[in-house]
């Protein structure tokens, strides 16, 4: 059986609930034909928007009184947008596997990914979360609260935050035993938990955002995924994106799409880190690939039949 890491773009599961509930139908649909295909998936997924919103929930009730309700911190709202996500999909995925007949638990981990704390990306902010503004709304939004601010690919501005590298997974052996016992699992949600090691064995939550495909590449090395599939927007990647002359990338080596990277071909903070997260599930052993597709192709791009296919 083939063992695929799937990893599902934040921007696609909706800007509030009643969104959400409806995005992880589809999701669930798209994810039980894998299966039925005879796929062992893991499923990871992004929180970009959602973390953003939860923080900024979270800010206004330290706003109207800090005493009663101290700042939370971004790691416990990556906490809590993997448990809402997690929610959604874990049930939506059981009601589709339920109605198709196939007897299989769903089960979503809460996974702590430890980062380095001298990792140069705390000095550098890069991961966009919340949602989109307008320039002017950005610009006085961190005037006032201090928040850094990005463009990002041409949709808006938003706040951007660290995004560390992450180093390995807490829950790995538990991820391991679930898809051991047949189970499918959701993983890694948000890109993990930030953790960052402390002596006595603590783990100290982190300020940061950590990229979902990163850590969806450093989950398909440590399970022996087979392949990686990223599935976002867009149906592939493309050069000269948003140009007149773009064009849409196939079967790609980790050579051309290095050669891309060097062109900057690929927008920081959305298409890049999926490449750059492709090219190293793609290098880590022979035969590994990386598909990035849309949501609704997972099933024909796994098939060979679109998207962007990267290889060593
Ligand atoms: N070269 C490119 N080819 C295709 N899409 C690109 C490219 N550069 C930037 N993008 C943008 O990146 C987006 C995917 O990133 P993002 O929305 O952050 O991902 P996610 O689905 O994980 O939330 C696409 O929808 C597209 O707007
Ligand atoms: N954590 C993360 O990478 O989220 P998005 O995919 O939503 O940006």
């Amino acid at each position: 059986m083939k063992k695929v890491v799937v990893a599902l773009g934040g921007n696609a599961l909706g800007n509030n609930l009643h969104e959400q509930m409806e995005a992880v139908k589809t999701t669930s649909k798209a994810i039980v034909d894998l299966i039925e295909e005879g796929y062992e998936v893991v499923l990871s997924h992004g929180n970009g928007p959602q973390s953003g919103m939860i923080q900024l929930a979270m800010g206004q009730l330290t706003e109207l009184d800090p005493d009663k309700y101290p700042e939370v911190p971004l790691s416990v709202c990556v906490a809590m947008s993997q448990t809402y996500i997690g929610y959604d999909l874990q049930n939506a995925l059981r009601e589709e596997l339920l109605h198709r007949g196939i007897n299989k638990p769903v089960a979503t981990v809460a996974t702590q990914v430890v980062v380095d704390k001298d990792d140069p990306a705390f000095q550098n902010p890069t991961k966009p979360i919340g949602r989109f503004m307008s320039k002017e709304e950005a610009e006085k939004r961190a005037a006032e609260t201090g928040i850094q601010i990005m463009e990002d690919a041409g949709r808006g501005y938003r706040q951007v935050v660290a995004s560390p590298r992450p180093k390995a997974i807490v829950e790995e052996d538990t991820i391991k035993a679930l898809i051991d016992a047949d189970q499918t699992v959701i993983a890694c949600g948000g890109g993990g938990i930030p953790v960052t090691q402390e002596a006595n064995d603590h783990l100290k939550g982190a300020g940061a955002v950590i990229d979902k495909d990163f850590c969806s590449a450093l989950l398909a090395e440590r399970i022996d995924a087979d392949m990686l599939v990223i599935l976002t927007a867009v149906e592939n990647v493309a050069v000269n994106f948003g140009k007149p002359d773009q064009k849409a990338l196939t079967d790609v080596t980790v050579d051309q799409m290095n050669q891309y990277i060097k062109e900057d071909q690929f927008a920081p903070g959305s298409m890049l880190p999926k490449v750059e997260a492709g090219i190293q599930f793609a290098n880590s052993k022979p035969g590994r690939k990386t598909l990035i597709t849309l949501l609704e192709k997972a099933k024909d791009g796994l098939a060979g039949k679109t998207g962007t296919t990267i290889q060593a």
